[in-house]
């Protein structure tokens, strides 16, 4: 049974799934771009679709796994204007991350309802999505390690020779690494609690889904995992809504 494979390639890590001929998804791996090889596609597949954000160095890593393995036709999914019901906020409705665009196409095809999607992997994007499907605009921040990384390399006095890779939430530090990890996690904490507060007393949003993906989700602290959503697959499910378009249409 031939099926389609869909990829998320991030900045850092490669998300994968797997379709049925019903339209049924089924995750397969995530894995860094170095690690590609270690997943053959056994499999016969009639397409694939990627959503691609990352550079042209993990691009080429990509092609050459797929052109190792398949010569299945490939689909590039692009941001639109407005698709599945779901608005761009966007002028340049292009210039939107297409990981952005497909985590709301995902969510917004699961259930119509008012919704802020925080992506915290590489970069920490933030958006919001009403429940009339409009984009109203979001944030771009950077990612725990992007945080970490740039003061180590702009304040000589900040090392992290910690046997420690995270710091902790709601954590004070008592040496410069815990300074510095704890700071990072705390920030990205801050800036959920800060799109929390926006969507309350901004958007006056009371009954709204607060969804979460990404690699460093398991950083935050119990009470906001307990209020939100863990939902590492949702770029994945906005490319399904695209591929099983193209099952309807062939
Ligand atoms: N166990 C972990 N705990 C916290 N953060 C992690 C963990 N593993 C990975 N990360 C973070 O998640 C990022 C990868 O997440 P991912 O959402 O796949 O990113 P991207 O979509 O940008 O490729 C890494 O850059 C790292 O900062
Ligand atoms: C903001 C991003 C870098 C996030 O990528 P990620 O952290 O998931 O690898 C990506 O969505 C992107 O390149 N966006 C283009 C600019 C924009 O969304 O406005
Ligand atoms: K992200």
């Amino acid at each position: 049974m031939a099926h389609k494979l869909l990829i998320d390639a991030g900045n850092t890590r490669v998300k994968t799934a797997l379709m049925d001929t019903e339209g049924h998804l089924e995750p397969w791996f995530n894995a860094d771009y170095e690690e590609l090889n270690h997943h053959p596609i056994a499999m016969e597949l009639d397409s694939v679709w990627v959503a691609v954000v990352s550079g042209q160095q993990q691009n080429d890593k990509l092609a050459a796994w797929l052109s190792a393995h398949q010569q299945s036709k490939v689909f590039r999914v692009q941001s639109e204007k407005a698709a599945f019901g779901v608005t761009n906020a966007y002028e340049k409705p292009t210039n939107l991350g297409v990981d952005r665009w497909l985590a709301m196409v995902g969510a917004y095809d699961e259930q119509p309802k008012a919704a802020v999607i925080i992506d915290a992997g590489t970069a920490i994007t933030v958006d919001w999505i009403d429940e009339q499907g409009s984009h109203l605009g979001g944030w771009i921040a950077p990612g725990v390690e992007l945080m970490k990384n740039s003061v180590t390399q702009r304040a000589p006095n900040v090392f992290n020779d910690s046997h420690e890779q995270w710091g902790k939430a709601q954590q004070l530090g008592q040496s410069t690494p815990d300074c510095l990890l704890n700071g990072c996690v705390n920030t990205f904490v801050g800036l959920v609690r800060q799109a929390m507060a926006v969507s309350e007393t901004e958007l006056d949003w009371f009954d709204y889904r607060i969804l979460l993906s990404g690699g460093s989700i398991p950083l935050l602290p119990v009470d906001i995992k307990r209020r939100g959503e863990i939902r590492t697959e949702l770029v994945l499910q906005g490319l399904a809504c695209y591929a099983r378009q193209e099952k309807s249409t062939a």
